[in-house]
């Protein structure tokens, strides 16, 4: 942390249940050079990791669908979410827990998966980097049936499907979660799938 515009940072910790929300407070150095008190609530649940995973020859994607309480309480009727495969990244590197991931949700055992780039998915209130991949998978690659973890209480529901109805579902409102649409469009645009 080194931005001379900003002094003085302390730290409250308002919760620290399933994760961290803390309550930042700082000073912050405005263009005339006068330094104002300000305040923040910034929610640390870690980093991530998100991929889609694809079939050039079958022109197809694999997603999940779960339940998704925050969308449930803001207007997702059923709260169920269509996603690409993602996770928390406890203490693996971002290549091993999505590897390890998507094993858990989807029953695939890919074998290679690319990086493609990170971003922050929610910068006001959230800490999270999201870590961004693809990977190709073919039927021989399904090795489980996925679902995700008990001892998690995941029930995952993995999803096939031709990637022309994906595209579809982002402009239906179907799918609305920001990772996922990042990487169809991300398949899109470099014409990976048609
Ligand atoms: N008991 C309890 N369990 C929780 C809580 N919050 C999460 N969990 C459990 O922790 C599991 C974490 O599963 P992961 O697969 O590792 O993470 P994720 O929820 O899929 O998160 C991914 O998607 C998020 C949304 O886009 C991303 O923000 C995140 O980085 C990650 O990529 C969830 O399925 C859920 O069972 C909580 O407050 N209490
Ligand atoms: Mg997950």
């Amino acid at each position: 942390m080194k931005n001379k515009k900003v002094r003085n940072i302390t730290r409250e910790v308002l919760s620290k249940n399933w994760y961290k929300l803390e309550k930042i407070t700082f000073e912050y150095q405005q263009k005339n050079g006068n330094w104002q008190t300000q305040s923040r609530e910034s929610y640390d649940r870690g980093n991530g990791a998100v991929i889609m995973l694809y079939n050039t020859s079958k022109n197809s994607v694999i997603l999940v669908k779960q339940f998704r309480m925050p969308t449930y309480l803001n207007g997702n009727e059923d709260g169920f979410l269509i996603e690409a495969c993602a996770g928390l990244l406890d203490k693996d590197n971002p290549d091993e827990c999505i590897r390890k991931e998507v094993i858990e949700e989807t029953g695939y055992r890919v074998e290679k998966v690319e990086k493609i780039f990170e971003s922050y998915m929610s910068p006001g209130s959230v800490t999270e980097i999201l870590h961004f991949f693809i990977g190709e998978y073919t039927e021989n690659m399904k090795v489980a049936n996925g679902g995700g973890l008990v001892e998690e209480q995941e029930n995952i529901e993995v999803l096939e499907l031709p990637f022309a109805k994906a595209i579809a579902m982002i402009s239906s409102g179907e799918i609305c979660d920001a990772k996922t649409i990042m990487l169809l469009q991300y398949l899109k645009l470099n014409q990976l799938l048609a």
